[in-house]
């Protein structure tokens, strides 16, 4: 599903963020990704979502080596692709239905279509009795779950989460790496940055470690 050859990022800083990095990721697997803080985690995912592009090597997402891809193409590569933020990036204006159906009405889906799927991410994350409400209403938890309902209403082949759980307590952690494995269950390849080795420990999946810009450990299925 992906693979990484030889690839190298240096931002117009100077900074190298990774070096020479190789990995692989199957189809249908569920990955961790950790590291200290600037190890490059973020930056990782960025160029899987091609918002950054490497400064030598190939990234190789689906089969589909990405630097061929440009232009109109980037949007319709990224339809495919589910991205959870720690900081949720929610429309707070907007109902968490709406919030949901975002991708749905971008990809041009019908009205029809869309609220039918809108309510089955909304229902695998528990939170269809709250459809109407605004997201600032919600905990943070629940404004988790409709990040990732939005993630994966479109029903993406990859899902991509950077610290998602970052601001959440242990309990409503478990609870998101929860409904993960269960994407994980339906097919869904997973990759999830984190700082919280303990949450990654528990879940018995493939750890992939980072340190400066290199991979550590993990970079290959066992
Ligand atoms: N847009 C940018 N321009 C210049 N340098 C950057 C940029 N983005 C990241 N960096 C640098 O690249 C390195 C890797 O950053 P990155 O955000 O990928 O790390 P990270 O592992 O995700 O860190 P964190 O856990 O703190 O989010 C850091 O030294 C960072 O300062």
């Amino acid at each position: 599903m992906i693979r990484f050859h030889g690839v190298s990022k240096r931002y117009d800083t100077g900074q190298e963020a990774l070096s020479r990095v190789d990995f692989h990721i199957e189809r249908g697997e569920m990955v961790f990704l950790t590291g200290h803080s600037g190890a490059g985690k973020s930056t990782l995912m960025k160029l899987i979502m091609l918002m950054e592009r490497p400064t030598s090597g190939q990234v190789i997402v689906g089969g589909r080596n990405t630097e061929r891809i440009r232009g109109n193409g980037i949007a319709h590569y990224r339809r495919d692709i589910g991205v959870v933020f720690q900081n949720h990036q929610l429309l707070f204006d907007r109902s968490v239905f709406d919030n949901v159906a975002l991708p749905l009405q971008v990809a041009g889906f019908q009205t029809a279509d869309i609220g039918r799927r809108v309510r089955a991410a909304l229902d695998k994350v528990g939170l269809l009795h709250k459809e109407k409400l605004k997201p600032i209403t919600l905990s943070g938890g629940e404004q988790q779950r409709v990040g990732i309902a939005r993630a994966v209403v479109n029903k993406p082949a990859l899902v991509l989460a950077d610290e998602p759980t970052g601001n959440l307590d242990p309990d409503l952690s478990a609870e998101i790496m929860t409904l993960f494995r269960q994407f994980n269950e339906l097919g869904m390849t997973l990759m999830i940055a984190t700082h919280d080795i303990e949450l990654t420990q528990r879940m018995n999946k493939r750890v992939m470690s980072l340190e400066h810009g290199r991979v550590l450990a993990g970079g290959n299925p066992s």
